[in-house]
């Protein structure tokens, strides 16, 4: 393969006049996450392992590590669905190729980002693009039958991020039916059909700060993490050991489990951690969770 030419914007030597700090900020951080694109991508085309993107990201020429991060995670989340609107809308012409990594992220960014100090050459080429993007994608969407975009990426196997969102409804708090009817209002939800009131979502669907999540009628749990506590299958009444149990999943599953009878003594041993789990138990409505600081296997606590 030809190698790249290295004639491309060099965002350090470019000078950003005017703009807020936000804007400039921007600027740098799609640049920035293109590089690291790059190297990601370049990596996976080698079939080798490519860097991780939190080492790549924390090396000390990144600026703005926490931007370029979610820029990263997110144009990768989206990139198979970027590549196909921006083929089918000819915008990534011979002329863009070569840097075709800020055009992924600064088409990201127009498409579901901020859009924020759009100044550059590539950020121009894609505003002046943005509404044959934006109807090419929802043509896509059209064709493809989903009312969501985030539905796509299940319809596309090549995804870097196919795996399904896994949610767990905190049973102590809400039933499952209802817990369905409200996020069917942001995205698509189905059953899992192995773990009870486990609930899948289209992968890369963002519920950090939905409100189910932040008073715990709802956890961000993984499939592997929620068949624990089923294949124990406490009854309610039972006394059970949760040995490491910050931040706390499998312990207020246990609970939700027991219906909130009987007792679960919780374990942990780091301090900081520790909030964080009597916390998620105090907002999950479990009363019946004992904590202790640390478990030892020779110590006898029960
Ligand atoms: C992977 S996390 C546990 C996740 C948790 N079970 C859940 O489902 O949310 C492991 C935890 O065990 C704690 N830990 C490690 N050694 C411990 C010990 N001897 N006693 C208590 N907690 C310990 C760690 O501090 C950490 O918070």
């Amino acid at each position: 393969m030809a190698p790249r030419s290295e004639k491309k914007e060099k965002p350090r030597a470019r000078k950003i006049s005017g703009g807020s700090a936000a804007e400039r900020s921007a600027y740098f951080a799609r640049r920035e996450a293109a590089r690291v694109l790059r190297s990601v991508l370049q990596g996976d085309a080698r079939r080798r392992a490519a860097a991780s993107i939190k080492s790549l990201v924390y090396s000390p020429s990144v600026r703005n590590k926490k931007a370029t991060f979610a820029l990263v995670c997110q144009t990768l989340k989206y990139l198979q669905v970027l590549k196909d609107v921006l083929a089918a809308s000819n915008v990534l012409s011979a002329k863009w190729k070569m840097q075709a990594e800020l055009i992924y992220v600064t088409a990201y960014d127009v498409l579901f980002g901020q859009k924020i100090g759009m100044t550059g050459a590539v950020e121009k080429h894609i505003m002046i693009h943005k509404h044959v993007l934006e109807s090419t994608l929802l043509k896509f969407c059209a064709n493809k039958g989903v009312k969501f975009i985030e539905e796509l990426l299940l319809h596309n196997p090549s995804s870097v991020v196919a795996k399904p969102r896994y949610i767990r409804v905190n049973t102590l708090k809400m039933n499952t039916e209802c817990a369905i009817r409200d996020l069917e209002r942001i995205t698509k939800v189905e059953k899992d059909e192995m773990v009870p009131d486990m609930l899948v979502l289209p992968g890369g669907t963002d519920l950090h700060k939905h409100p189910l999540v932040l008073d715990r009628s709802i956890f961000l749990q993984g499939k592997a993490s929620s068949m624990v506590a089923v294949a124990l299958s406490p009854k309610p009444g039972w006394k059970v050991l949760d040995a490491c149990a910050a931040p706390g999943n499998k312990t207020t599953h246990l609970a939700a489990l027991m219906k909130g009878k009987g007792q679960i003594i919780a374990c942990e041993i780091n301090e900081r951690r520790i909030k964080h789990l009597e916390y998620a138990v105090k907002c999950s409505g479990a009363h019946n969770i004992l904590f202790k600081s640390f478990f030892l296997l020779n110590q006898v606590i029960l």
